[in-house]
């Protein structure tokens, strides 16, 4: 069955070398499986070393553009170049309806005020109109001399870089990724992203190329792309900044200039990923990171004795039992309310009996009980992590293994991170046995998500059922968790028979 593709806006300039402007944006937006509409703001005469000239649209022809795509509703916008004062103030005006009537619309600023190809927009006069346009965006994604001109600041380290991208969130009311790219300070790239006190930093790698032409629009255009596919400004982030690592580690040049970052395929290789970088990090110190995300303890965590297999999630000790009398091999015991005398006693119960039948059962949340018991495992949500300053190096040290929860592109970085016994990925289909954080991730964005990982077993959650099974292990599910599929069969022995055999098959 055709499915439709989202429909995405991009508002910006042509350059005739190919490498920058509307034809990266429109190569980036096929590799993302969006359907573009295209306003031109102008015609610019450029290669990747000279801007010759540049031919505004006129200001009719601007606004005719946005009255023949009026019928194609888009799920989000990029905008790119302006070439003048009276784009930007037809553009705030235009967005700023589309935005009323249309509240979930996504809007990505990659603000072309100074381009590598000498460009130049920016002056402080001319920034204050900018800043109603910006007022609409939900992300604007200055490089480093452009943040210097919005802010009227000087970027001479980490630290005035996080100064500026704060300032002007604080400002425009919108989230602000500042690109370090352009950096002379540190050895790797990195990119801080600041949204009202939240705050992502970004590090990779930087890769020795003269092959970046392009590398912005791309960049711009691969997270609105992902915002149009519903993925969570993080996610949206981490795999553009992904997709910009492949294009400029596969980058070729033309002939004998310096050329554009490639756009062969989304990232599907674990490292073209960035690092998501924590106060624990030393890169995140230097940046200021909030996050509070630990970093892998020094003791690894004990690896599965067996694939997770069939991975059933209860909620009491008889429900344990009946299980393990079934010949479940791994299960989770996941209590949201229970008084903690019965707690512990169910807790510690439930792992006596697990060891008897050498079972990998997991304990949800209760990290301490689960060392005190000697359990074989436990599971906790990277907002159990976060929040609770969970001691990981007691539990490795006690031979527990640890499973940890993620959303996307985003948490899985992060728990791959700590080097876990397994990473669960879900809601893989939309779930009635949980309120979850994000939309469902589909099958697609599933495997996506598999093939990044290479060592490390994955558990899919979220929706799985007999009818769906197949396709989840296919797609490189390791295991299956589910709730319902089981607390809601009319015969349970049947029920972990047959996944047993979609798994094993
Ligand atoms: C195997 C598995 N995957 C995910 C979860 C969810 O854990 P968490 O995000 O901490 O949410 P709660 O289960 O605690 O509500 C899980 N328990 N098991
Ligand atoms: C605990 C949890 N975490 C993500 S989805 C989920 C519930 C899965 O339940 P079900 O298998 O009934 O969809
Ligand atoms: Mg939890």
């Amino acid at each position: 069955m055709n499915k439709q593709k989202p429909l995405m806006w991009i508002i910006a300039g042509q350059d005739s070398s190919g490498g920058a402007g509307i034809v990266a944006d429109l190569l980036t937006t096929h590799d993302f499986d969006v359907t573009p509409s295209v306003v031109i703001s102008a015609l610019t005469a450029q290669n990747s070393q000279q801007l010759l000239g540049v031919e505004p649209c006129s200001v009719d022809f601007f606004k005719l553009q946005f009255d023949a795509i009026a019928m194609l509703q888009p799920c989000a916008i990029k905008v790119g170049m302006l070439a003048n004062l009276e784009q930007v103030d037809v553009l705030t005006q235009t967005l700023h309806q589309l935005k009323r009537q249309q509240p979930d619309l996504k809007v990505v600023i990659d603000p072309v005020l100074v381009s590598s190809s000498g460009y130049n927009l920016g002056d402080v006069e001319r920034v204050a109109r900018f800043d109603r346009l910006f007022a609409e965006a939900d992300l604007i994604t200055p490089n480093i001399p452009e943040l210097m001109t919005l802010t009227d600041t000087s970027i001479h380290s980490p630290e005035d870089l996080v100064k500026a991208a704060q300032q002007l969130a604080q400002r425009c009311q919108c989230a602000v990724l500042a690109k370090g790219g352009d950096s002379s300070f540190g050895e790797r790239c990195v990119d801080v992203l600041c949204h009202f006190g939240s705050e992502l930093v970004l590090s990779a790698p930087r890769i020795d190329t003269a092959h970046s032409h392009g590398t912005g629009c791309s960049l711009s255009s691969a997270i609105a792309a992902m915002l149009a596919h519903g993925y969570s400004l993080f996610d949206a982030v981490v795999a553009g900044k992904a997709y910009i690592s492949r294009g400029l580690r596969l980058a070729v040049g033309q002939n004998s200039l310096p050329g554009a970052v490639a756009h062969w395929g989304r990232a599907d290789q674990f490292a073209d990923y960035p690092v998501i970088e924590s106060s624990k990090t030393e890169i995140g110190r230097r940046y200021s990171a909030l996050s509070n995300w630990p970093v892998a303890p020094q003791t690894a965590f004990a690896r599965l004795d067996e694939q997770p297999g069939f991975y059933p999630l209860v909620d009491c000790f008889e429900w344990v039992e009946k299980l393990l009398h079934a010949g479940v091999r791994t299960l989770q015991l996941r209590i949201k309310e229970m008084a903690p005398a019965a707690l512990k006693h169910c807790i510690f119960q439930s792992v006596q009996l697990a060891k008897q039948y050498r079972a990998q059962l997991f304990i949800n949340d209760y990290w301490q009980l689960a060392i005190e018991a000697g359990a074989y495992g436990v599971h906790l949500g990277q907002e159990d992590i976060a929040a609770n300053a969970v001691d990981l190096e007691a539990i490795a040290r006690a031979g527990i293994r640890l499973g940890v929860s993620s959303h996307g592109e985003y948490e899985l970085l992060r728990a791959l991170a700590l080097n876990p016994s397994y990473v669960a990925m879900g809601q893989v289909f939309a779930t009635q046995s949980k309120v979850m954080p994000s939309a469902a991730l589909g099958l697609t964005r599933f495997r996506q998500l598999c093939t990044l990982v290479d060592d490390c077993p994955i558990v899919a959650i979220g929706g799985i059922d007999l009818d769906n099974a197949r396709p989840v292990i296919e797609a490189g599910a390791d295991g299956l968790a589910v709730v319902s599929a089981l607390s809601q069969s009319h015969a349970y022995l049947e029920t972990i028979a047959k996944f047993n055999d979609i798994i094993g098959e």
